[in-house]
Order: C-alpha cells, then sequence, then structure tokens
C-alpha cells in the first residue's frame, strides 16, 4: 500500500496571537522535525528549536517542538507540534516550507480527526462529540459534548449493540437446530427476552423529549403578540444590546432576527418577530407568516400584548400546543402598573419584570433539558437510525417467531442501524458529511 500522506495544518485560530500551533501528522512527521528543526526532541518532551527553511538556512521563527510516537497519539499516527509566534508572517512562512517537503500536504477540513477515527481512536459518535465541544458556547454544552467525546453515547449504543448480535446468535442456532423443535423454540424465547428489553430501553431514549438536541442546538423562544405591543424592545432588553429596530410606528419589524443567550449555562435563542395583525401589503404578509412558522417550532412562546390592553387571544399556532409551550406576558407596566389577570409584567423601559422573565425561560428551558448527565440523543442523525433500528425490532417481536430466517434477518438490519451511527458499518457515505463540517486543523 502507498504511503498516506502527511499532514499538516495550522491547528490554532488565524489570525494574530501569542502563539500558533502547527500540527503535523503521518510517516513523515518526525523526518520534518529532522529538516527543520533538528535535532528531534525526545517523545513527548517539548524543547526549544529554531525553525529553519531547510533549502535555504533562513532561521523563520524560534519555537517550542513536540515529538509524539505512533501509536499513543490523537491520530493515531507519529505526530509533530511547533508552537509558533503567533504571527500571520511566520505562520504562512512555516506552512509553506512544510507543502515542499516530499509527502507531505496542508490538511483537508476535519482530517485529523477522521484519521483518529481511521485508526480507531474514536468512533463516530465520539468524533461528533468533539465537534460538538469545539462549537460549545455554554457550560451545559460543554459537559454534554464532552461526556460524548469520553464515549458516554457510544458505550451505551454498543451495548445495544452486543445485546442485539447475542439476540442474533441464539435466532442462528434455532436455525441450526430447526429440527429439533424444543432447543429452536427455547432459544427464540431466549433471544425474544432480549430483544424485548431493548425494545424498552431504546423506547425511552427516544422519548427524551429532545433534550439532547436542545441542549446542543439551544432552546428556541419566540417574542410574539400584536403589533406594537413591545417585542423588539424586550428582545433589545434581554440580549442588551439594540439588535433589533425599535420605532412607535406599528409592523416595523418584518425579519425574524435572532439573539443567543447563556441562561444559566443552557443555550436559549431569542427571535423577535412580525406583529400579529391582518397585514398591510405583502412584506408584511410574509413576516406575518414567518412569525406563526417560528411559534409553530418554538420551545415556548413568549405572547405579548401591552398591560392596558386586555390579553388580545393568540392565534392557534401559539396557544394550540397547551401551556407547557406559551407564556402570556403584558408589556410596558411603567405606564400601566402591576397587571392582575395572571400575565407576568414586565418594561423593557425600565427593567421591571426582566429578572423574573428570565427565571421563567431559564426553569422552562430546565425543565425541557432534564437530567444534564443522563445520555441523550444529541442529533437527528442518531434518531432517524434508531427508528429504523425501531422498525425492525417490532418486526422481530411481532413477526412470526418460527420463520427463523426472516427474524434473523430483521436483526440484522436492527444491528446495522446502531451500528452506522457509531461507523461500525458501512459508513464511508456519512464520512464526508462528517468530517467536512469540521475546520482546517481539527
Ligand atoms: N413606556 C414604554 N414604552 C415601550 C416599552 N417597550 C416598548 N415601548 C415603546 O413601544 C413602541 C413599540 O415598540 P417596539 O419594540 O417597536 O414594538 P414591537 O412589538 O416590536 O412592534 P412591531 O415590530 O411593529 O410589531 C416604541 O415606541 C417603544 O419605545 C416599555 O416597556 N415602556
Ligand atoms: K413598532
Ligand atoms: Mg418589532
Amino acid at each position: 500500500m502507498a504511503e498516506s500522506p502527511t499532514i499538516f495544518a495550522l491547528s490554532s485560530a488565524p489570525g494574530r496571537a501569542g502563539i500558533a500551533v502547527v500540527r503535523v501528522s503521518g510517516e513523515r512527521a518526525g523526518f520534518v522535525v529532522d529538516a527543520l528543526a533538528p535535532p528531534r526532541p525526545k517523545d513527548r518532551v517539548a524543547a526549544l528549536r529554531r525553525i529553519r527553511d531547510p533549502q535555504s538556512a533562513e532561521v523563520l521563527d524560534e519555537a517550542l517542538v513536540l515529538f509524539f510516537a505512533a501509536p499513543r497519539t490523537e491520530t493515531g499516527e507519529d505526530m509533530a507540534e511547533l508552537h509558533l509566534h503567533g504571527g500571520p508572517s511566520i505562520v504562512k512562512a512555516v506552512l509553506g516550507v512544510l507543502g515542499r517537503q516530499a509527502g507531505c500536504r496542508l490538511a483537508e477540513p476535519g482530517e485529523f480527526a477522521r484519521r483518529a477515527f481511521q485508526n480507531g481512536k474514536l468512533d463516530l459518535a465520539q468524533v461528533e462529540g468533539l465537534a460538538d465541544l469545539i462549537e460549545a458556547e455554554t457550560e451545559a454544552q460543554r459537559h454534554q459534548a464532552l461526556a460524548q467525546m469520553r464515549g458516554a453515547l457510544s458505550e451505551l449504543y454498543e451495548g445495544w449493540r452486543r445485546a442485539l448480535l447475542e439476540a442474533s446468535a441464539l435466532t442462528e442456532a434455532a436455525i441450526d437446530f430447526s429440527d429439533e423443535g424444543d432447543v429452536a423454540a427455547d432459544a427464540m424465547e431466549r433471544a425474544r427476552t432480549i430483544v424485548g428489553k431493548l425494545e424498552g430501553e431504546i423506547a425511552a431514549h427516544l422519548d427524551d423529549g429532545n433534550r439532547g438536541e436542545i441542549l446542543r442546538d439551544g432552546f428556541r423562544v419566540v417574542l410574539a403578540g400584536p403589533p406594537n405591543a413591545g417585542k423588539s424592545s424586550l428582545l433589545n432588553a434581554l440580549a442588551r444590546r439594540d439588535a433589533a429596530i425599535v420605532s412607535e410606528e406599528a409592523g416595523t419589524t418584518r425579519d425574524v432576527i435572532e439573539v443567543r443567550l447563556d441562561l444559566d449555562g443552557l443555550p436559549v435563542i431569542v427571535s423577535d418577530t412580525a406583529g400579529i395583525r391582518e397585514p398591510r401589503g405583502a412584506v408584511e404578509k410574509e413576516g406575518i407568516r414567518r412569525t406563526l412558522a417560528h411559534a409553530r417550532d418554538a420551545d415556548l412562546v413568549l405572547w405579548l400584548s401591552e398591560a392596558t390592553a386586555p390579553l388580545v387571544p393568540p392565534p392557534p399556532e401559539v396557544s394550540g400546543r397547551g401551556d407547557t409551550f406559551f407564556l402570556p406576558l403584558a408589556s410596558k407596566i411603567d405606564i400601566s402598573g402591576a397587571v392582575a389577570d395572571g400575565r407576568l409584567g414586565v418594561s423593557a423601559k425600565t427593567g421591571a419584570g426582566l429578572p423574573e422573565l428570565v427565571a421563567a425561560i431559564a426553569q422552562r428551558a430546565r425543565e425541557r433539558v432534564g437530567d444534564l448527565s443522563a445520555p441523550a440523543i444529541t442529533r437527528a442523525r442518531y434518531r432517524e437510525r434508531f427508528m429504523e433500528c425501531m422498525n425492525s425490532v417490532h418486526e422481530y417481536m411481532n413477526g412470526p417467531a418460527d420463520q427463523y430466517e426472516l427474524r434473523a434477518e430483521d436483526l440484522r438490519r436492527a444491528t446495522q442501524a446502531i451500528g452506522r451511527i457509531t461507523g461500525r458499518v458501512d459508513v464511508e457515505d456519512v464520512l464526508g458529511e462528517i468530517f467536512g463540517r469540521f475546520c482546517i486543523g481539527k
């Protein structure tokens, strides 16, 4: 087999910085250090070295250099790190010299993680945990991503896959002993017990109120209500900046405007929307359509109307999904004073009621996300595979038990569906999609 190219990339953020870390991975990583920064440091020991262009002998920088021998490395290959001074021209020069070394080329996005996967260092669910960890903005997101990267989901899913393999072995035994009716029936009965237990566990995992995905992607709050209720003013007060245009003219907001907040470590996305009324013109009509579409998908709709006006009844898109998704608010209580009709009163102008509102949103988000330590589905990709798995499991449980071959096929499909999540089976098709979303150097 031809030697796979040695890859390199800037792994720290681009731009001016105190330090820039360039990583190298592959069979030639050690030779690269020998050529650019001799002598090669001892395995896993940092050493200060001059970085030179081996052709011109020009000194490019003085840097900390590390060499890590395979296989105890992140990618499973030989790796080197150059901790350069973080000037863009130094980084550019060093990357240029690396590109001229035999067998070396710039890494593609996600290629370090891809090699870690291919060398069995991480499975796919762990790789996706790593991607989430890099993206994490809040504490709870970081916890969830770190647990996933360290294998919390992988262990759970592998356990289920092993149980399915055990049931498969029993079903195969039934096929082998099909002319000994008792033995075959007994094996099928034991397999059925295993699959029945699994069915319950996966059903519970699927029926999680999307809490893992909400934590990963954010709890979606939509501000809606009649025009001029003060929605944009409230958004700005929550975001503590002028994110949306405010004016006394009804129908100011047309496009949906989103701000991301960190409430108690939970990611919350608040959207300001167009006021709902009989639209005047095509643009406002489209704005209202967008408001209603967002309200239907929201985890919580804040229905805002002025404190002095009685509660305007919300459209069914807003109220139809029940109280869990709906919180009525009374705005501008600096003018009217408190309200007595059960609405939570707020003033964007004075800030009155905002701490209570923030607490109420955080409370709802916490309820939806639930126990943060229990592993939850974090991606639609996993949910889809589990639905496939469950279809086959249902076939298995409900199909005639004495049709052993058909039941064995059900289990094969169920096992394969779970295997696709962690990358145990034919995964080439999903690899590009997953690793391509990483940035270069990861
Ligand atoms: N006194 C007082 N005035 C407010 C408050 N919030 C908003 N207003 C005023 O009410 C008017 C409408 O505010 P917006 O925030 O634009 O209302 P909106 O609901 O976004 O309006 P549309 O986008 O047109 O639907 C503006 O003149 C604001 O200054 C408040 O808490 N107190
Ligand atoms: K307005
Ligand atoms: Mg507005």
